[in-house]
């Protein structure tokens, strides 16, 4: 749950690469035990703003304050990494075994032999590698090589954690294996982090807050479904990929036949959520279709839902209609379709999609 003391604050920070400004953010707060994650297409400033918080990257200008402490000498920006620990891409491990891997960060902050032991072991065993632990690191897979990288980060046990895109190239279970471990543990022990990724699904389901960057500034910042929902922009717009985001909490699963509550009412889904588990609804407007009656006593369609055209735009070939059904919902229509069904603005319409066309992502709890 997002406190709102800031543990991280950024102000005013310029940064210049080859005579070139390439960050211009005049205020950026992390608080304490949020999860923040930064999105934004190639060459936003995603890891130029990830390293300048963690005080590694040369500034133009820039104040950075860790609880309310300006960071001004480099002892003082030593004393903040201690409090630190990044996972990156590359996993860039020693060439010695994982348990030295792991102890590395240990080592260096003068830790005693017997407490560094049980400390390694806690997190070797928490990333399932306490099997593998005096293994050479150099012959590693990519997935057995992120979980040393995130065993031996978290081994320090931060108080704030930085990764850039630390799961790329991983095939999707062992990236979703890795993510729910890490989620875990970053709740469990009040860590506050930041998140550079390319994949949506994964801010989604991990964030309190995702930033969108673009041309080294923040465009939109909120929680998920306030960004997905409603960009600011045309250019959030189109980067987000305009699916509608319902937060919802799962009621039933009978044999994957998942009900979410949202707003008051229930969304039939497929997927293995548990009741009481916090979800999205990812519905995308090409999936949802319109009415004028409700459907057909018969039909495959498991929502439905009465509602009301609250906004017509117009999408080229289709136009874009926002629906308000207790919960906020977009659809695509054809201008055929839209003249068929003498649509307009405050029109009374039914909203229909299949379960099978929710995307359900689990939600970090509250
Ligand atoms: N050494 C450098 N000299 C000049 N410009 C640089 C240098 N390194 C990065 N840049 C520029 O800084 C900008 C921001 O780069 P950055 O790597 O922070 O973006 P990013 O959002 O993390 O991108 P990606 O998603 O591709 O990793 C880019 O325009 C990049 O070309």
């Amino acid at each position: 749950m997002t406190q709102q003391q800031v543990v991280l604050e950024q102000k005013d920070l310029r940064v210049d690469r080859g005579g070139v400004q390439i960050l211009d953010i005049p205020s950026f707060c992390l608080y304490k035990n949020e999860f923040v994650s930064l999105i934004g297409p190639n060459g936003a400033g995603k890891s130029t703003l990830l390293l300048s918080l963690m005080g590694l990257m040369p500034r133009k200008s820039g104040r950075l304050s860790f609880q309310g402490e300006e960071i001004v000498s480099d002892a003082d920006f030593l004393q903040l990494r201690r409090k630190m620990a990044m996972v990156l891409q590359e996993p860039l491990l020693f060439d010695s075994t994982i348990y030295d891997n792991v102890a590395s960060g240990l080592k260096l902050r003068g830790m005693g032999r017997g407490d560094i032991r049980s400390r390694v072991m806690t997190y070797l065993e928490r990333f399932n590698l306490a099997d593998m632990a005096q293994r050479s690191a150099r012959k590693l897979s990519g997935g057995e090589a992120r979980r040393v990288s995130l065993a031996r980060a978290f081994a320090v046990e931060p108080e704030l954690i930085f990764f850039d895109e630390p799961f790329a190239n991983l095939d999707p279970p062992t990236r979703q294996a890795l993510t729910e471990d890490m989620d875990r543990i970053i709740r469990e022990n009040g860590i506050s982090a930041v998140l550079v990724t390319h994949d949506q699904s994964e801010a989604l389901r991990m964030s309190d807050r995702i930033v969108v960057m673009n041309s080294g500034r923040l465009v939109q910042q909120g929680t998920p479904a306030a960004v997905m929902n409603h960009p600011v922009n045309e250019f959030v717009a189109n980067f987000v990929g305009m699916e509608t985001i319902l937060e919802g909490e799962v009621v039933s699963n009978r044999y994957q036949q998942v009900a979410v509550a949202v707003c008051g009412q229930e969304i039939d889904t497929v997927g293995d959520a548990e009741p009481g588990e916090n979800v999205y609804c990812c519905i995308r407007p090409e999936n949802v279709s319109v009415s004028i009656n409700s459907a057909p006593e018969k039909t495959s369609v498991r929502n439905l839902f009465p509602g009301t055209i609250t906004e017509i735009s117009s999408m080229g070939p289709f136009l874009k209609l926002q629906l308000d059904c207790g919960f906020h919902l977009t659809s695509y229509v054809t201008r055929e379709s839209f003249t068929e069904l003498a649509l307009y603005e405050g029109r009374p319409v039914f909203a229909s999609f299949k379960a099978t066309s929710v995307h359900l992502i689990r939600r970090r709890a509250a």
